[in-house]
C-alpha cells in the first residue's frame, strides 16, 4: 500500500485542542485495528440517495491519518433512528461507495472499503481478523442493535472485541451515552478522540467561551422534544432566541393558538411554557413565527395558503415553513447580532415550496459580515449547502443536537468518556 506525500485533508494544521483527553495524534496506530465511531447520519432522499456528504468529508482527515499511519481501520456509525432493528432504507451500505470514491487519492485502484452486514458477529468479527495495514472496513448500522442506544455493556464489549484502539470523531453524537459512544470506552486500553471530534471541539469551545453580543440563537428543525430542553440554558447566555421550524408550533400552543396538523409535542408543552415566562424574566427577545405556509397534505405537491395572525390554524392543514412576515422579523434580528448560532432548518426544506424560509435565514446570516456564525447539524449543513450560502458561514459544525449541548457547558459523554492525557 503506498500513500501519496502530500495529500490534501491530513495536512490541516488543526489548533491545539482545549481538551486534556487522548488524541488519535498520541497513538501508536501501526498494525493495530482501530475502531472508528464516525457519523455517517446523512441525510437521503426517498430513493436512498446520499443528499449531503458532509459528514463523510469531515471524517476523512482522522480515516486518511489512520491509513498513513498503517492501521487497519474499522468504521461505524448509526444511520437514523430504526429502533433497534435492521431496516432497508437505514442501511449504511450505500455508504461504502461514496466512501471509496472520497479515499481514491489514498487507495490503490483496485482496494475497496470492505462492508459487514451486521455491526457485530461473526462475519464482522472474521472481516476485522483478516484486515491488513490500510485497508479499511465499515460496519452496519450500529442502530439496528437496540443494545446501541440502551449502552448495554454486553454488546459495547462485542464492539470492544474487534478492536485495539478505540477513536471517537462523531462529534454529532457525542451528546448521546450509547454503546459505541460510551459503553466501549470500558473495554478498550485506549480511548482517542479524532481529529474532526478536536476541531469541533476546539472551534465551538473558543467561539462561544465569551460570544461577542449580541448574541442570537436561531433553533428550529424537528427534534422537538430533544432540543427544546436546551432552550432554558440558553436562556442564560443569548440575547435573542429565534424559534422556527417545527419547534414552533409546541409554543404557540402555549400561547393559545391551536396549529392545526402542525408538529407539537404534547408532553412538552409544560417545558415551552417555562421557557416563555424565563425569557420575559430575563429580557431576552424569543421570537416565534407570526405566519406561516400552511400545507393540506406533507408532500411537494401540497396545495399551500399563507396563514397570518394568531387566529386558529384550519384543523386539517399543517404549518411546514414560516411566512414572509417572520422572515422580515427574523432577519431584522439576525442583522444586529454578533454572534449566531444557528440548528435546525425553517421549515421542511427538502421540498422546494417549504424551502424559502430556510433560505431566506441562510441569506440573513450570510449577509451578516460582522458576526460569528456557526450553523450546525445533519440537516442544517444540507439546508445551507443547498442555500448556496456555505462558503459564507464562519464554522459549519456537524453536530446539531451535540452543538447545542455543548453550548450549554454540559459535559459530552462521547468527550467525557475517553482516556486522559
Ligand atoms: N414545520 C416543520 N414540520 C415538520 N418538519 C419540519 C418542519 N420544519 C423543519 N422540519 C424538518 O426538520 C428536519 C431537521 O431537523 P433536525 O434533525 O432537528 O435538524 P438538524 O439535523 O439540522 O440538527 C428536516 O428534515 C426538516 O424537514
Ligand atoms: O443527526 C444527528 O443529530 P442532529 O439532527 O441534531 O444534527 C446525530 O447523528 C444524532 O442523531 P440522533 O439525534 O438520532 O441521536
Ligand atoms: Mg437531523
Amino acid at each position: 500500500m503506498q500513500y501519496a506525500a502530500n495529500t490534501s485533508s491530513t495536512d490541516i494544521k488543526y489548533p491545539d485542542p482545549i481538551m486534556p483527553k487522548l488524541s488519535i495524534r498520541d497513538l501508536d496506530l501501526k498494525d493495530k485495528r482501530v475502531l472508528i465511531r464516525v457519523d455517517f447520519n446523512v441525510p437521503l432522499s426517498p430513493d436512498g440517495a446520499i443528499l449531503d456528504d458532509t459528514r463523510i468529508r469531515e471524517t476523512l482527515p482522522t480515516i486518511e491519518y489512520a491509513l498513513r499511519h498503517h492501521a487497519k481501520v474499522i468504521l461505524c456509525s448509526h444511520l437514523g433512528r430504526p429502533k433497534g432493528k435492521p431496516v432497508v432504507t437505514m442501511s449504511l451500505r450505500p455508504v461504502v461507495d461514496h466512501l471509496r470514491g472520497l479515499l481514491d487519492h489514498v487507495l490503490d485502484e483496485d482496494e475497496n472499503v470492505a462492508f459487514a452486514p451486521d455491526c457485530v458477529g461473526e462475519v464482522a468479527t472474521e472481516i476485522a481478523m483478516n484486515l491488513e495495514s490500510g485497508q479499511t472496513l465499515l460496519l452496519e448500522n450500529l442502530r439496528f442493535h437496540a443494545e446501541e442506544e440502551k449502552n448495554d455493556p454486553a454488546f459495547a464489549k462485542q464492539l470492544a472485541n474487534l478492536c485495539e484502539i478505540y477513536v471517537n470523531d462523531a462529534f454529532g453524537s457525542a451528546h448521546r451515552a450509547h454503546a459505541s459512544t460510551e459503553g466501549i470506552t470500558h473495554f478498550v486500553k485506549q480511548s482517542a478522540a479524532g481529529l474532526l471530534m478536536e476541531k469541533e471541539l476546539t472551534y465551538m469551545g473558543k467561539a462561544l467561551t465569551e460570544p461577542d453580543k449580541p448574541f442570537v440563537a436561531i433553533i428550529g428543525g424537528a427534534k422537538v422534544s430533544d432540543k427544546i430542553g436546551v432552550i432554558d440554558n440558553l436562556l442564560e447566555k443569548a440575547d435573542a432566541i429565534i424559534i422556527g421550524g417545527g419547534m414552533a408550533y409546541t409554543f404557540l400552543n402555549v400561547q393559545g393558538q391551536s396549529t392545526g396538523k402542525s408538529l407539537v409535542e404534547a408532553d412538552k408543552l409544560d417545558i415551552a411554557k417555562a421557557a416563555l415566562a424565563k425569557a420575559k424574566e430575563k429580557g431576552v427577545r424569543f421570537l416565534l413565527p407570526t405566519d406561516h405556509v400552511l400545507a393540506d397534505k406533507f408532500s411537494p405537491e401540497a396545495t399551500t395558503t399563507i396563514f397570518s395572525g394568531d387566529g386558529a390554524f384550519p384543523a386539517d392543514l399543517m404549518a411546514l415553513d414560516i411566512g414572509p412576515a417572520s422572515i422580515k422579523l427574523f432577519a431584522d434580528e439576525i442583522a444586529n447580532a454578533r454572534t449566531i448560532i444557528w440548528n435546525g432548518p425553517m421549515g421542511v426544506f427538502e421540498m422546494p415550496a417549504f424551502a424559502h424560509g430556510t433560505n431566506a435565514i441562510a441569506a440573513a446570516v450570510a449577509h451578516n459580515e460582522e458576526a460569528t456564525t456557526i450553523v450546525g447539524g445533519g440537516d442544517s449543513v444540507s439546508a445551507i449547502h443547498k442555500s448556496g450560502f456555505a462558503d459564507r458561514i464562519t464554522h459549519i459544525s456537524t453536530g446539531g443536537g451535540a452543538s447545542l449541548e455543548y453550548l450549554e457547558g454540559k459535559t459530552l459523554p462521547g468527550v467525557a468518556a475517553l482516556t486522559d492525557k
